[in-house]
């Protein structure tokens, strides 16, 4: 990714390095476009001197075959130097603001894959769309239709006031073209306004694209608990928020249109009132008077694009502000200075008085933790719920960053292993797993890519679920997520739990992943987790003592602090936590048994 400016302020789109880098990759784009802007600027700008000079043949009696012949050839010729023109500004100009985009995008994406969880959580999904699509929208607007304008104004309105002043009047130019700066003047000063507004305008809509993701993903809990109507109505109010400010913003464009519509009329009715005079007095000639008047719709373009382009600039400008706020944040999480050159991990794992507390937040949820396991070995997590297991987890993985010297893989503190290889290296099975718009297939491979069917379909008996997917009608080929079937809760997590075991991972973690399913399927999954994975290390963080009894070590987690470890005999033995939840469990399939 490219550097980012820092100071760049919404008042300077050009203030910004990060913009300054694509110009200068485009800049031949650019300098092709603009000389086919001015090419076409020159040339349409003699139209009126050709018109004039026909009117003054017919008026002065010299008109003849040869004089219409070469009058006709030469709008010929401008028109077809237009055409082409036209297009090539289009293909340059808004073809690289259409590049750059594409590059924005690019760098925004990956630049999203490097957030930590803390960002994500800071950012709703919905605004960081917003910024992926209508700011980046009105950054485009300035680096395209912008560009063209400014360059627009410059050479159109220069062209046409230096015609209008050598070959026609100087004094009639000076009269006719002033009215039409107070167009120019007042679209600077409302362009400010016009900035805040639609800053505004974004913000609004990015608060509502948020309010519209969340729903949409929680639509099924909307509805059990029947919601429907009290979310339509506070969509409704954000809704109402985007309407407003929306509104807001088209009173300022809707007050500058007539306006500068009235100006313009104000600017013709001087050119014709005094124009007229001279051109009785005799001091121009009616083709000259003819030309002058075309001359001056030719300039309400350049004054009404003036007030165009600023407020194209400034809208721009604030929505780049927007898009480099996320391209700035900084990557929190990645290796650092003393990371090791290490390729694979030993399943060894050491944790040395381990605390932790999430960022803006007071309290430990973890406290002084420390244990070991070898490698080959399994350990089992249990404890309430909220009790920090997830979150040791997610230290482990490096999702949040645990402090230096409390966590070792192998020999190497974990903040010292490329982040790349500690992930690879370990296989997460998430609480709350997630499958992607995607065939069965695919969503099995998608840490490991083997592209080898043997291996899916074996991590898929491994996890069994093998069984479940023959029985789609597309077997592996289906397509699930949001576009695809729904497949239930236990088959997500065995899925999810294929997805892990196909990496074939150092270190294969579970969290909670058999929650899900029935105690036969689980067992047999820990059969094969067992059987297959004979010298590595598997972390099993489970609420039901059955999944995590024939670990090596289990330890127990209570608010924050491990309160008992051993394994699953001495923990009984220890009568404490670990033995209560058991025999609550025990008694609960008893009587489970009994109905
Ligand atoms: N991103 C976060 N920011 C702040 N606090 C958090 C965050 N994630 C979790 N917590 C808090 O940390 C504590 C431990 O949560 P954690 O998810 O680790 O518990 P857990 O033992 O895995 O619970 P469960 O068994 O319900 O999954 C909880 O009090 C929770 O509210």
């Amino acid at each position: 990714m490219k550097t980012v400016a820092k100071e760049n302020r919404p008042s300077g789109l050009m203030k910004s390095s990060y913009i300054r880098s694509f110009f200068k990759k485009y800049l031949l784009n650019y300098i092709f476009g603009i000389i086919a802007l001015v090419i076409v600027d020159v040339v349409q700008t003699r139209v009126p001197i050709i018109v004039g000079e026909v009117i003054d043949g017919v008026d002065l009696g010299s008109f003849d075959a040869a004089f219409i012949k070469s009058s006709i050839l030469k709008l010929f010729a401008i028109a077809g130097t237009i055409y082409a023109g036209r297009i090539l500004w289009r293909y340059f100009i808004f073809g690289t603001s259409r590049s750059i985009e594409r590059d924005i995008r690019n760098d925004m994406f990956s630049h999203l894959e490097k957030m930590s969880a803390r960002f994500y959580h800071q950012h709703g999904t919905g605004e960081i769309m917003a910024h992926m699509t209508n700011d980046l929208e009105a950054v485009r607007m300035a680096l395209g239709p912008g560009i063209l304008t400014l360059f627009d104004v410059v050479a159109l309105g220069s062209i046409t006031i230096y015609n209008m002043v050598t070959e026609i009047d100087p004094l009639l130019t000076v009269a006719a073209v002033i009215p039409l700066l107070l167009i120019a003047i007042s679209v600077r000063f409302m362009g400010r306004e016009l900035q805040i507004r639609f800053t505004k305008k974004q913000e609004s809509f990015a608060d509502l694209s948020n309010y519209v993701q969340e729903n949409l993903s929680g639509i099924k809990v909307i509805k059990s608990f029947v919601q429907e109507n009290k979310s339509i109505s506070s969509f409704e109010k954000w809704n109402k928020n985007s309407y407003d400010k929306n509104i807001k913003l088209s009173v300022i464009q809707t007050l500058m249109h007539p306006f500068m519509q009235m100006i313009s009329g104000i600017a013709l009715a001087v050119a014709i009132g005094y124009g007229g005079y001279i051109t009785i007095k005799g001091r121009i000639t009616i083709g000259e008077f003819s030309a002058f008047i075309q001359y001056l719709g030719m300039l309400v373009w350049p004054m009404m694009a003036t007030g165009m382009t600023i407020n194209l600039f400034n809208t721009g400008a604030a929505s780049l502000e927007r898009v480099e706020r996320i391209l700035n944040e900084p990557v929190e999480i990645k290796d650092s200075i003393t990371t090791s050159a290490l390729d694979n991990l030993t399943g060894n794992i050491y944790v040395k008085n381990l605390s932790y507390k999430y960022p803006d937040t007071d309290k430990n949820v973890l406290s002084n933790i420390s244990f070991s396991v070898q490698k080959g070995q399994t350990l089992g997590i249990i404890g309430r719920t909220g009790s920090g297991k997830t979150t040791l987890v997610n230290l482990m993985l490096r999702i949040f960053e645990p402090d230096r010297g409390t966590m070792f893989i192998g020999n190497s503190d974990i903040l010292d292993i490329p982040l790349n290889v500690l992930r690879k290296n370990i296989g997460y099975v998430p609480q709350d797993n997630f499958l992607f718009s995607d065939t069965i297939a695919n969503n099995i491979d998608f840490g490991a890519r083997t592209g080898n069917m043997d291996n899916i379909i074996e991590a898929a008996k491994s996890a069994v679920v093998h069984d479940n997917i023959i029985e789609f009608k597309h077997g592996y080929e289906t397509l699930v997520g949001e576009k695809g079937v729904s497949v239930s809760g236990g088959q997500k997590q065995r899925i999810s739990i294929a997805r892990a075991l196909i990496k074939n991972p150092e270190i294969l973690i579970l969290d909670d992943s058999v929650s899900a399913v029935d105690t036969d399927t689980e067992e047999k999954i820990l059969k094969h987790i067992n059987e297959n994975r004979k010298g590595s290390t598997n972390i099993i963080i489970a609420h039901r003592i059955s999944t995590i009894q024939n670990a090596d070590v289990i330890i127990v987690l209570d608010e924050g602090k491990i309160v008992e470890t051993g394994t699953h005999q001495q923990l009984i033995q220890q009568a404490g936590l670990y033995n209560s939840i058991y025999e609550k469990q025990l008694l609960e399939k008893m009587l489970e048994e009994q109905e």
